[in-house]
């Protein structure tokens, strides 16, 4: 591998909420040691002063990288969420930025599944509230309100990565599958698509839901959707806090509407171990209450911290944005003999003529060129054979033009 235009020695890099150590071997293997860990996520000013002369972060579900904080992060080349959701960044304010955030799809998705599935038949069981009462010397034993999953139905909301595995595991315990999704999606086993949301909620003996966090999940179950489920149904949320309005299912929960319910996520969450957390939902019977960990199993978070530090390395040495979540995405080859210009660019009229006009004006020989645009933003790659002398002059010229976001050289 080349050079860069900033040595990899001098590429800070800011591994926040405790990334697995396979990330670090990675980025130190792949000639990356400015590496600066920390265990929890940070905010306000430390976050600030962090991010200030970072050229890479890489963060959990926590850390909030909000307009504001991209902001003051002028050196910010590209982030990566070490998990799924990347509802924790501005993606559009990184993207007008130049900074191309990446996440790991799928490396935590059979770990979520598998908590689900153990949840739905410790509910229908009631064990978390005959546990209590065993703990506090307590001896009930009854058949009365437990029962056997076998038969049930289970309607999963949102049936992307998670979703359809919970389905299949669901299907393979005897379960009859529903699920609403707002994209039309492959239906797996005999698993059937319901309509709309309210025809699932009539029909499901537990809701599960699988969708992320946007605009239109936020409080998509509320107290009317609570009602809608049938008497006494279960509900698991493991997608993120935002989705169901807490308050209203603690109230269902009391009055008996719904039978139980396992909570991974919060509309608010503790940034650290250390912090004290309280939610509407303490001390209520048969609801199991988790500390967001999903996805927190040692296999998920190993290779995690492999897949993302792999797409930051990509990026950084060769500027492919494969994988990116909010950019356009690039497979680029390796660039043995060339030196290659990055050039991310408000997507104007006339940027590309302007960008060649600085190599052709130099005399320069464009050996391979690589162009993608959305509506926003255009990421145009130019290899120039060998290696030009005056390579930062060039940077200079390509910033110079306007529409210019960000400019990177690898040689
Ligand atoms: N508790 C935990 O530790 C974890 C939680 N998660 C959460 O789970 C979410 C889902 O993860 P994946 O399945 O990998 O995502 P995915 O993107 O594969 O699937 C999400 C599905 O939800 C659907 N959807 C979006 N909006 C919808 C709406 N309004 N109504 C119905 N369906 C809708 C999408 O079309 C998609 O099929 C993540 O976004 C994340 O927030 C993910 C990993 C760990
Ligand atoms: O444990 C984590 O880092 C967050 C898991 C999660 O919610 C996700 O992957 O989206």
């Amino acid at each position: 591998m080349g050079r860069l235009s900033v040595p990899k020695d001098r590429i800070r890099i800011v591994l926040l909420e405790g990334v697995h150590a396979n990330a670090v071997r990675s980025l130190t293997h792949a000639g990356y040691h400015n590496v600066v860990e920390h265990k929890g996520a940070v905010e306000g000013e430390a976050l600030r002063r962090l991010i200030a002369d970072a050229h890479v972060i890489g963060i959990r579900s926590q850390t909030r990288l909000t307009a504001d904080v991209l902001a003051t992060a002028e050196r910010l080349f590209c982030i990566g969420c070490f998990c799924i959701g990347t509802n924790q960044v501005d993606l559009a304010a990184a993207k007008l930025r130049g900074v191309p955030v990446f996440n790991a799809p799928y490396s935590n998705t059979r770990s979520v599944a598998e908590l689900v599935l153990g949840e739905i038949i410790l509910l229908f069981r009631r064990v978390p509230e005959k546990s209590a009462l065993v703990h506090a010397g307590i001896w009930r034993k009854t058949a009365s309100g437990a029962h056997e999953i076998r038969g049930r139905v289970l309607g999963i909301v949102g049936y992307g990565h998670i979703g359809s595995q919970v389905s299949v595991l669901a299907e393979a315990l005897g379960m009859q599958v529903r699920y609403f999704d707002i994209e039309p999606k492959l239906a797996l086993g005999n698993a059937k698509p319901c309509e709309s949301l309210d025809e699932l909620l009539g029909v499901a003996d537990v809701v599960s839901l699988h969708v992320p966090a946007t605009a239109l999940t936020r409080n998509m179950i509320a107290a009317a959707e609570l009602q809608r489920m049938r008497p006494g149904a279960l509900l698991v949320n493991a997608s993120r806090g935002s989705v169901v309005e807490v308050q209203a299912l603690a109230e269902a929960l009391r009055c008996g509407q719904v039978g139980g319910a396992a909570v991974d996520v919060f509309p608010s969450e503790p940034s650290g171990n250390d912090e004290a957390f309280s939610s509407p939902l303490q001390g209520l019977a048969n609801v199991i209450l988790t500390p967001h960990v999903g996805g927190s199993t040692e296999e998920a978070q190993a290779n995690i911290g492999a897949e993302v530090a792999e797409k930051l390395i990509r990026y950084s040495d060769n500027g492919s944005t494969i994988g990116a979540v909010n950019f356009v995405e690039v497979a680029l080859p390796g660039q043995t003999g060339v030196t290659r210009f990055l050039h991310i660019h408000r997507n104007l009229p006339g940027v590309l003529m302007a960008v060649n006009g600085v190599f052709s004006s130099r005399g320069l020989n464009i050996a391979g060129q690589y162009l993608r645009t959305d509506a926003e933003v255009g990421y145009v790659v130019s290899d120039i054979d060998g290696e030009p002398e005056e390579g930062v002059g060039i940077r200079r010229a390509l910033e110079a033009i306007d529409g210019t976001i960000r400019v990177r050289f690898l040689y």
